[in-house]
């Protein structure tokens, strides 16, 4: 059928190796992370820890389910594509990375559809990973869809999902998280020292979820978190102008131009800020980081 159509193409040798102990796999996700991920030491720490267990686990008892939130432009997207490259050979370009976005997947809130869509896949490689973008505009009834497959079941119709990755991202509850680091910030501490129960963040990120009735459909966490299908809550901090700057010279490198500081500085200066007096934060994280250098740039 469909599915043994793709079997053809579904190596082992589309992963990159976790598995021996000398495998520098780990070092290689860290060092990436450390590398590219600017100002969000939590998820750093989180993802790494989760990703390399469950990635050396030969034998997973669940599949791993981790949940990204926070404010626009802050590396959530991102951080899925140092997970993947790391993972795959050919990143998200590998057969085995699939993006699900809300509206446009499914319109027709197809179920079954979103049912073999998962079962086809992981029945044809079990180390497939799933990234859920905008996961507060999903259909409660898609989310029940997927709860069979996040659970610790042994199989659903004959397939073992345990050595799956689920990623689901949001922007749910993110004016919490850049509540509480901006309070943070006032204290005066240092960002590193943040953590995700500090000020009671993780708590009021929950409360959040449990009574979301700003997203489109409300509740949309509440039967996960109810069923504890999600492994890790993890909190994306909104970037202060400084690791924008950063992403900027990023993506001079990424332009192969030579960086330059100060022009970094000048793109930067453009760009939003708040709270209004103290201009601590960027407005849009890193997004539109590009658009905004082009625009310094001479055409010669
Ligand atoms: N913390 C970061 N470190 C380095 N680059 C970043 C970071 N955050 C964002 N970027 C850059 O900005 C771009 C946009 O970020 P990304 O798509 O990850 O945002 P997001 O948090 O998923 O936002 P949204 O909720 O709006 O989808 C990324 O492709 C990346 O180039």
């Amino acid at each position: 059928g469909f599915w043994d159509f793709f079997n053809v193409f579904s190596k082992d040798d589309d992963l990159l190796s976790f598995n021996s102990s000398e495998s520098n796999m780990l070092s290689d996700l860290e060092k990436d992370l450390r590398k590219s991920l600017f100002g969000q030491h939590i998820a750093v720490d989180t993802v790494l820890k989760a990703v390399s267990w469950f990635m050396k686990d030969p034998d997973p008892p669940k599949p791993l389910v981790l949940s990204f939130h926070g404010p626009t432009g802050v590396g959530k997207n991102y951080i899925s594509k140092i997970i993947a490259r790391n993972i795959y050979k050919v990143g998200l370009k590998s057969n085995h990375v699939h993006i699900f976005i809300s509206d446009y997947h499914f319109p027709h809130k197809e179920e079954l559809q979103l049912r073999q869509w998962i079962h086809g896949n992981v029945s044809n490689f079990p180390r497939s990973m799933f990234i859920f973008d905008e996961m507060d505009r999903m259909h409660p009834r898609l989310i029940d869809t997927l709860k069979p497959f996040l659970d610790n079941n042994d199989n659903v119709d004959g397939v073992s999902f345990n050595k799956a990755i689920f990623i689901f991202l949001s922007q749910t509850g993110g004016h919490i998280i850049t509540n509480v680091t901006l309070d943070f910030w006032r204290k005066g501490n240092n960002r590193e020292e943040l953590q995700l129960q500090s000020e009671e963040m993780e708590t009021q990120i929950f409360e959040y979820l449990f009574n979301d009735e700003n997203s489109m459909y409300g509740l949309w966490h509440s039967s996960l978190i109810n069923q504890h299908l999600i492994d890790h809550y993890i909190p994306f901090l909104p970037l202060e102008v400084k690791h924008v700057h950063q992403c900027v010279m990023a993506e001079m490198l990424h332009l192969n131009m030579t960086q330059d500081y100060d022009l970094a500085d000048r793109v930067v200066r453009d760009m939003p800020v708040f709270p209004e007096e103290e201009k601590v934060f960027a407005v849009k994280g890193c997004r539109c980081v590009r658009q905004k250098l082009v625009l310094y740039l001479s055409l010669d």
